[in-house]
């Protein structure tokens, strides 16, 4: 039996119920099954319905008004009580037990960087429900237009695959947005990043550098000797940066144009490769294939 899902996180905005919506979209025409499940208290409506809602078990408003707290402690407090309450999405899952699941997440990443809530979800997903589980990680296209801000959104990327420890994806979202604006050779760069290059042909930086010492803020205030100025210490910490991300030597990333079916079904396939999806499937009779294709 296949128990087999993939959840959409990233930053807010960046996408992911879209991803989520034209996954589902996709799948359907294929004849496949699958469950959209919403982990988004404050999520708004989206094309496809969702099979499974966490706000059906606790709703974001209704935290915010009566504990008077703001969106992210609201959403921390929805989390918890989610994680209390986990037989509730036990038994919603069970009815879905053939289905492929489909998690559209929240884009607040504290929710694994500052609190282990989501690690620990997930852990239940697949050590307690035995799912096959992969992570794609949605980041703006946009973000390539600046060497810098690329860098500083892979780190997260990077950040996000050490800490939850699953298979990962990572995709360069809303990429119908940039491909005619760059030419290919200038895009592949940031789809198998080398950072160092990255950052020496960084204009954005210098730029920005320039006009900080013009400003006389390049000198560090205080303290005698040893100080070095923000030049340095800027490029210094770029370079840590850097050497981080290429030792690591693991973030790459999939274009992904979420009306295109080819970048939804090429994306699709590595999801299915990496959870063994097509392994996991009971083999088909003969005649039910035949059934399958006259349906059409
Ligand atoms: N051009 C383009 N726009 C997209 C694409 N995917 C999403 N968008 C747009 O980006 C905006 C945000 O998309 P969402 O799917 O709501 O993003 P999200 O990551 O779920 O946002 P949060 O749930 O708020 O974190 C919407 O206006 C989408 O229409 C894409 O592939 N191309
Ligand atoms: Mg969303």
């Amino acid at each position: 039996m296949s128990r087999v899902g993939v959840l959409a996180l990233g930053p807010a905005g960046a996408g992911k119920s879209t991803f989520c919506n034209s996954l589902v979209g996709h799948m359907q025409s294929n004849k496949r099954s699958c469950c959209l499940i919403n982990l988004d208290p404050a999520a708004e409506q989206t094309e496809y319905e969702f099979s499974i809602d966490i706000r059906d078990l606790i709703s974001l408003k209704d935290v915010m008004e009566e504990l008077q707290l703001g969106p992210n402690g609201g959403l921390i407090y929805c989390f918890e009580f989610l994680l209390e309450n986990l037989d509730w999405l036990d038994e919603e899952i069970g009815d879905f037990e053939e289905d492929y699941l489909i998690i559209d997440c929240p884009g607040q990443i504290e929710l694994y960087t500052h609190i282990p809530i989501l690690p620990r979800i997930i852990e239940h997903l697949r050590d307690n429900l035995n799912y096959s589980l992969c992570i794609t990680y949605l980041m703006e296209s946009s973000f390539i237009i600046d060497n810098l801000k690329f860098l500083s959104g892979t780190l997260s990327a990077m950040s996000t695959m050490i800490l939850l420890e699953l298979p990962h994806i990572n995709l360069l979202s809303k990429f119908d947005l940039v491909k005619n604006e760059y030419s290919r050779n200038y895009i592949r760069k940031f789809l198998q990043p080398d950072p160092m290059s990255l950052m020496s042909t960084s204009s954005v930086s210098s730029n920005s550098l320039s006009e900080m010492i013009e400003k006389g803020e390049g000198e560090e205030k205080g303290k005698g000797k040893g100080k070095y100025n923000y030049n340095e210490k800027f490029e210094r910490l770029n370079l840590a940066i850097g050497n981080l991300i290429e030792d690591f030597g693991m973030v790459q990333f999939l274009p992904l144009e979420c009306k295109d079916k080819d970048s939804i079904a090429n994306i699709l396939s590595y999801v299915d490769d990496i959870t063994q999806w097509a392994e996991n499937q009971e083999p088909k009779e003969p005649k039910d294939e035949i059934e399958d294709v006259t349906e059409d």
